[in-house]
């Protein structure tokens, strides 16, 4: 955080956002899904907490995950598919139903819409799922970028995302800050050069957030707004 406030730099001109477990609490969706997609083999259900450690780094992960549960790695790759096509179809007849909006995050959207900063929402989170999710919640509207975990080659932590978002904008990513709530997050930024600030209520892989490298952790995006704007205050 000290970097973040006292470092002399240009404003930020941009945001990326991170989705699950920074502006919506997903894990009872994805835990209704797998749970689902585990009973179509016969396999007991798991639990939201053993869910949360796989989430992140996008469905093909949590996927495999999930079926070493009962398999061996040639087993997990002979059931991939099915799998992974049985929980795509329960997560979308699910999508947002048992998901909610942690607080502050309109509050946080709105403010920093209104300091003229541009949005990009960069989720690991298969598109499919990702757009009509960001609808659903009333999200879409501040968004004029979205990349889903399979929208580009390359997912978070890859810079990959970041890097066309800064693209997309025009701008250097010195000029950018990413929120996310896990080290995919964190790695992507580092390595794309944007700044990153980190929210402790998400999924971490079942780290504490102050493992991971960021340049600050704000307990909601209303705090990440103001420190933006007080960053943008001292900068020139
Ligand atoms: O779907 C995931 O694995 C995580 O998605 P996120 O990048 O929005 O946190
Ligand atoms: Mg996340």
């Amino acid at each position: 955080m000290t970097n973040f406030i006292q470092s002399i730099h240009a404003p930020i001109r941009a945001v990326i956002i991170d989705l699950d477990g920074t502006m919506l609490d997903t894990l009872p969706d994805f835990h209704v899904a797998i749970n689902a997609m585990r009973g179509q083999f016969g396999y007991a259900p798991i639990t939201r907490e053993a869910i949360a450690l796989m989430i992140g780094k996008g469905s093909e992960n949590l996927i495999r995950g999930v079926l070493a549960l009962e398999n061996d790695a040639a087993g997990v790759e002979q059931r991939f598919d099915d799998a992974m096509a049985f929980y795509q179809g329960h997560y979308l007849a699910i999508n947002g139903d048992h998901s909610a909006l942690y607080e502050g995050v309109i509050d946080g959207l709105e403010a920093m819409q209104a300091d003229g900063l541009r949005l990009a929402c960069v989720t690991n989170k298969p598109i499919a799922f990702a757009t009509p999710l960001l609808a659903q919640k009333g999200l879409a509207p501040y968004f004029e970028v979205v990349y889903g975990g399979d929208s580009l080659p390359r997912k978070k932590p890859d810079p990959m995302p970041l890097l066309q978002v800064c693209a997309d904008f025009d701008l250097a990513p010195s000029q950018v800050v990413a929120i996310g709530d896990s080290s995919n997050d964190a790695e992507a930024a580092r390595a794309a050069g944007c700044f990153v600030l980190t929210v402790p209520y998400g999924y971490n892989h079942g780290r504490a957030i102050h493992e991971t490298d960021s340049d600050g952790i704000v307990t909601s995006l209303v705090e990440a707004s103001m420190l933006i704007r007080s960053h943008n205050n001292d900068a020139h």
